[in-house]
């Protein structure tokens, strides 16, 4: 069978998106794996699947799987490009969507400009939520890894993550620590790992290893977690206009009890069709 399908990034976190509205696939493991590959298939960081809701009272399912083949709660730089996917396609004509994750329900608003306006729902740091083995909710954690201790932020965005402070991203030991945390045994089911430079109250700069897919150009629960923590730690006020290498996202938290919000562009690049067995 042929299988159609649209390729989109937000600010270069790039992804394969598939309508499994109009159409019928099955895409185990092994295959997301073989599609992912950026010689031998499409190459994505992610992909997402576009679904009939579950639940009568959203438009969407939105699923996401990891370049390693395995499904994850959520995907913020996804769900823009979502957004405007289920625009384009006419699969709706709505401006404000609403779409069940892994992780509940999120609400996605396509502006006028086209950028898209995502709630990201209320962080949550209590160690069970992300899940994280430690014996309180504390603003930062002290993790030993690589023979070093390091001081963490760690908050669910639905996924989990980790952030750690440093002067400089640019020389930050981004392919080093990123395994090394991802993997670390304090986090079950691993964890995306955040390298966060304080430039002002409202300003940050950000590079993210991300949980099955390694480091990506952007990522947004990442720049939404490096905000939480971020205030959290004391470090910045709302608004705060995360930098990533792909390009800049907006955060807004208004009150630790607020949901956040992310607002940023969405864009498609091509549309294809692939031969699956
Ligand atoms: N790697 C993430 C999923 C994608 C998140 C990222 N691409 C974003 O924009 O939020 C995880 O395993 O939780």
């Amino acid at each position: 069978m042929l299988l159609h399908f649209t390729k989109m990034h937000g600010l270069s976190n790039d992804f394969m998106v598939v309508d499994l509205v109009t159409q019928r696939a099955r895409l185990d493991t092994e295959r997301i794996q073989q599609l992912a590959n950026r010689h031998l298939g499409i190459g994505f960081d992610q992909l997402l699947l576009v679904e009939p809701p579950r639940d009568p009272e959203m438009d969407f399912r939105y699923r996401i799987f990891n370049a390693d083949g395995h499904e994850v709660e959520n995907c913020g730089n996804g769900a823009r490009c979502f957004a405007r996917f289920v625009r384009g396609a006419g699969l709706t004509h709505k401006r404000e969507i609403r779409v069940e994750t892994q992780a509940g329900p999120l609400t996605l608003r396509v502006e006028e400009d086209e950028r898209v306006r995502v709630n990201m729902g209320v962080p949550r740091f209590a160690p069970e939520a992300v899940p994280f083995d430690a014996p309180t909710d504390a603003p930062t954690h002290t993790l030993e890894v690589d023979d070093a201790r390091w001081e963490i932020g760690v908050v669910s965005m639905g996924n989990p993550h980790a952030v750690l402070v440093v002067d400089d991203v640019d020389s930050a030991p981004v392919a080093r620590l990123g395994p090394l945390i991802e993997r670390h045994v304090r986090f079950p089911r691993r964890v995306n790992v955040g390298f966060l430079q304080v430039v002002s109250r409202h300003e940050a700069r950000l590079r993210v290893f991300e949980r099955g897919s390694g480091e990506t150009l952007a990522c947004g629960t990442g720049a939404c977690a490096a905000v939480a923590t971020g205030i959290r730690r004391g470090l910045f006020e709302s608004p705060v206009d995360v930098h990533l290498p792909g390009g800049t996202l907006t955060v807004e938290w208004p009150t630790e009890d607020a949901p956040m919000v992310m607002i940023g562009p969405a864009t498609s690049v091509f549309e294809g069709r692939i031969a699956l067995p």
